[in-house]
């Protein structure tokens, strides 16, 4: 069982019961800043990507090092490709994890931009399936939950109309690969940097994933059909502070490994917003480019973690 809240999406997104849910929304943004979305994407796709993700892992360390950050062409190329075990710094007192991954983006060529382009995949013969069951998958989220989502949640502001379409077109997308190895794995306790993650989750009856709520951990396991949403820090900035975005942290225990598959949803890498009543304002790339260099360059962990015991 979980005490997190749940929403639907078609709820949201229906003229009959907008506003019920558009409440029940705004109450979990404000008081857990974590809840599940029933989401509606075809199991197989999710199988599928999951699937291909254990198979791409299981091949030799030096194939997939070929997929490594310094093979990548995007700035910064943290944000691409294969990073083994102990590569990446969450919380600087836990120090890197025991976990490996691999990030996408959004996968087009002309867009050169930071955080853009494309990323250098392992091809069919390599990884079967792998690229094109993670970018068909995106696809999905992208299309099919992000503006949804993001439209209710810019009205729950009351941002000015239009102010999703403009800043999100398109959205900065990291979207990643997670494997937790069978003998226990770790992401130390943080906070997302960007606008919301959605965590889809292989369904294991280990509760591995947990959030920082009133004082405790909670857990947040695998529900059927549905996804994982937290707010990130700019949805917090965004908000004046009265949407969360709340510290998590997982501790896989084994005994079977574990694949999760974030994607990070951010604004439009140009875009400089202001929040609701005008107290905060930021530039997304320069507040991604400082996430990135403090958990990559300075070891100080994401979002806020140097403020979390
Ligand atoms: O793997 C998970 O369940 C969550 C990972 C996470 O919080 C992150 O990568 O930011
Ligand atoms: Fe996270």
């Amino acid at each position: 069982m979980t005490t997190l809240p749940q929403i639907s999406l078609a709820k949201l997104a229906a003229d009959a019961t907008r506003l019920e849910e558009r409440e029940r929304l705004r109450l979990a943004c404000e008081e857990y800043g974590f809840f599940y979305l029933e989401h509606g994407i075809p199991k197989e796709q999710i199988a599928e990507a999951i699937h291909a993700s254990r198979q791409f892992f299981a091949l030799p360390q030096a194939t997939k090092e070929r997929y490594g950050h310094s093979a990548q062409d995007v700035y910064p190329a943290t944000a691409r490709g294969y990073s083994p075990l102990y590569g990446e710094v969450l919380h600087p007192e836990a120090g890197p994890d025991p976990k490996e991954m691999f990030d996408l983006g959004i996968e087009n060529e002309g867009d050169q931009r930071p955080f853009a382009g494309c990323t250098r995949l392992p091809d069919d013969a390599v990884a079967p399936g792998f690229a094109r069951s993670l970018l068909a998958l995106q696809a999905t989220v992208v299309n099919a939950v992000v503006p949804k989502l993001g439209m209710a949640l810019a009205d729950l502001l009351e941002m000015e109309e239009g102010w999703f379409r403009r800043h999100f077109n398109p959205p900065t997308v990291l979207q990643r690969v997670i494997r937790y190895p069978s003998t226990g794995g770790t992401a130390g306790k943080h906070t997302d940097n960007g606008f919301f993650t959605l965590l889809l989750q292989e369904e294991l009856p280990t509760r591995s994933l947990q959030v920082w709520l009133g004082g405790r951990w909670t857990p947040a396991p695998s529900l059927p059909d549905s996804l994982v949403v937290n707010l990130g820090d700019m949805l917090q900035a965004l908000s004046d502070d009265r949407f969360k975005s709340t510290p998590h942290q997982v501790v896989h225990p084994g005994p079977a490994e574990r694949i999760s598959l974030p994607f990070f949803i951010y604004p439009d890498i140009d875009a400089r917003l202001t929040s609701q009543q005008g107290k905060q304002t930021f530039s997304v790339l320069e507040m991604m480019l400082r996430n990135f260099d403090s958990i990559w360059e300075t070891g100080n962990g994401a979002g806020r973690a140097r403020e979390l015991q």
